[in-house]
């Protein structure tokens, strides 16, 4: 026994020294090829996981203050290179895009997953670029998003009948992020399939809801075998085993979908007149005549359909339940936008997408609430491709690369009041927008990388968030005051409100303004 434990204790004495010497070879070498940026010291093994906190992008806003604005920070082997200011980003996007346009494909998402029919996991390369040419000329291009208006405007109504269902006539207090979810999850079930996915009804679709609900809660959970490659083997968290699960659980749901689909088409049956969705789009795929493939597989397919719900719902959600915190938060800015909406648009009558240019100050809530909770605090991170430099700091292959856009939301050298939730300052003559143009504001990113689903963003936020503040007057549950709200962030794959927003919708009813 005593020898048996004296055999592990060696073991482990020399596993740790490998270690040390692979690392400190690693950082030789990789001072001999040119310097690095520069970061705080870090520890043999472990890096500085221990400075990385429970929320990120608060330790890396605090660091970059003292080791700069392009900072190297090690996550136990693995290189990050952390970008914090509009300069910096503006240096990567203009300079080195594509180099830099690689993605770190983390131990949870590894396996069948991640690799064939991916977007947003695939390297910069001729597979990614069909996909993406897909999203630019099919998916999200003026066009198709003119045509599923329709749809767009049909969630949010169901959206607003289940809070007044839920609410019993205005006397209960309901969780907003959850019906934002259930709009943001329908939108996209119809974008995809021409189907409400959560309408009480659907089994199936609770149980595709529930599935891609686990992928993202363990897909943004820290992995220590991310870290440390030696425990790759033992996945000592369970995240890649879990996530693998429900990835594969909700292929089988989704592929379910598609099988109907596809029968359909080949009985010949005709379902009601509907606009072309995307799983029309992907079936028809015959090549798009400049790289292959010349169709795709029902693998492919998922992944594709699997995608569309992760990257939407909770980013949607995250930016709608900040946007109605804030507002809550900030009575006198909750008053204003409502009195831009109801002298614009008549009491009687619903919010139209055409209704938003007119509403430049619902414009700007939108705006002011991405820069300060961009829900994608770091983007999707990239990672170099191959070792470059920038800004005279050496990068080296597969480094992974992470923008603040958190941190640089909050610059104090750009913004004015930095904390401070001030729409009004959107409102100023040639103000920034978030096209991916101005550094300084790319809740979306910017360059080859950037959201492909911006264009759609940008109809269904305001068009959410309007409709609700117009068609409802709000109370914040339990008598709660607006300088009691608990505004702290919890950190997941998006920034979310760790204490969820809970409040009461009054419906709007005309003759109670002119009393
Ligand atoms: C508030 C709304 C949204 C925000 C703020 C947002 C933000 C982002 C960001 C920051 C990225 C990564 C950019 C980079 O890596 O540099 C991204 C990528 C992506 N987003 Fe969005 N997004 C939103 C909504 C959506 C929606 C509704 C969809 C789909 C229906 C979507 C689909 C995608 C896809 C497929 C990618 C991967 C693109 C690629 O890797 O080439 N996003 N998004």
């Amino acid at each position: 026994m005593e020898q048996l434990a004296l055999g592990l204790v060696i073991a482990l004495v020399l596993w740790i020294a490998s270690i040390v010497l692979i690392r400190e070879r690693r950082h030789r070498r990789l001072e001999e090829i040119g310097q690095l940026p520069p970061g705080p010291k870090c520890w043999p093994v472990v890096g500085n996981i221990f400075q990385l906190g429970w929320s990120p992008h608060e330790s890396f806003t605090k660091l970059a203050r003292e080791h700069g604005p392009i900072m190297t920070f090690w996550l136990g082997s693995m290189s990050t290179v952390v970008i914090s200011s509009d300069e910096v980003a503006r240096e990567m996007f203009k300079n080195h895009d594509v180099v830099l346009a690689g993605r770190k494909i983390y131990e949870a998402m590894k396996g069948d997953y991640g690799n064939e029919g991916s977007l947003i996991m695939a390297q910069y390369g001729p597979h990614w670029r069909m996909l993406r040419r897909l999203c630019t000329t099919e998916f999200f291009v003026a066009r198709r998003l003119e045509a599923m208006r329709g749809v767009r405007g049909r969630c949010i109504d169901h959206m607003v009948l289940f809070m007044e269902e839920a609410s019993a006539s205005g006397t209960k207090a309901i969780d907003v992020g959850r019906f934002f979810f259930l709009m943001g999850f329908n939108l996209i079930g119809n974008l995809m399939f021409s189907k409400d996915l959560l309408d009480h009804k659907s089994e199936r679709g609770a149980k595709f809801f529930y599935h891609a609900g686990k992928v993202t809660e363990y897909a943004g959970k820290p992995n220590l075998a991310d870290y440390l490659p030696i425990l790759r083997w033992f996945d000592p968290q369970g995240l890649r085993r879990k996530t693998q699960f429900h990835v594969e659980s909700s292929f089988e749901i989704a592929g379910v979908f598609v099988k109907e689909r596809m029968e359909g088409m080949e009985c010949g049956i005709t379902e009601e007149k509907r606009n072309k969705d995307y799983l029309d789009v992907l079936l028809e795929f015959h090549g798009d005549g400049v790289e292959e493939p010349s169709s795709f597989s029902a693998r492919t397919i998922n992944v594709i359909v699997f995608e569309m719900f992760t990257a939407g719902t909770d980013t949607t959600t995250s930016t709608l339940e900040w946007a109605m915190a804030e507002l809550f938060h900030n009575p006198e800015t909750l008053k204003k936008v409502q009195a831009e909406l109801r002298s614009t648009i008549d009491p009687d009558k619903k919010l139209q997408e055409n209704d938003i240019e007119n509403l430049p100050y619902l414009k700007a809530v939108i705006k002011e609430t991405l820069r300060l909770h961009p829900p994608l605090p770091f983007l999707v991170p990239h990672m170099a491709m191959d070792s470059c430099k920038m800004l005279g700091y050496n990068i080296p292959k597969e480094t992974q690369i992470l923008v603040n856009v958190w941190a640089i939301g909050r610059d104090p050298k750009t913004w004015d009041e930095p904390l401070v939730f001030k729409p009004e300052r959107f409102m100023e003559p040639n103000m920034m927008d978030y096209r991916g143009h101005h550094f300084e504001f790319i809740p979306f990113g910017s360059g080859r990388r950037m959201c492909p689903a911006m264009p759609l963003a940008s109809r269904v936020l305001p068009l959410a968030l309007g409709t609700l503040l117009h068609s409802f007057d709000w109370v914040l549950a339990d008598g709660l005051k607006p300088e009691e709200m608990d505004m702290t962030e919890r950190m997941g794959i998006t920034l979310k409100k760790a204490v969820p927003l809970k409040a009461i919708p009054i419906p709007y009813q005309r003759d109670r303004v002119h009393k």
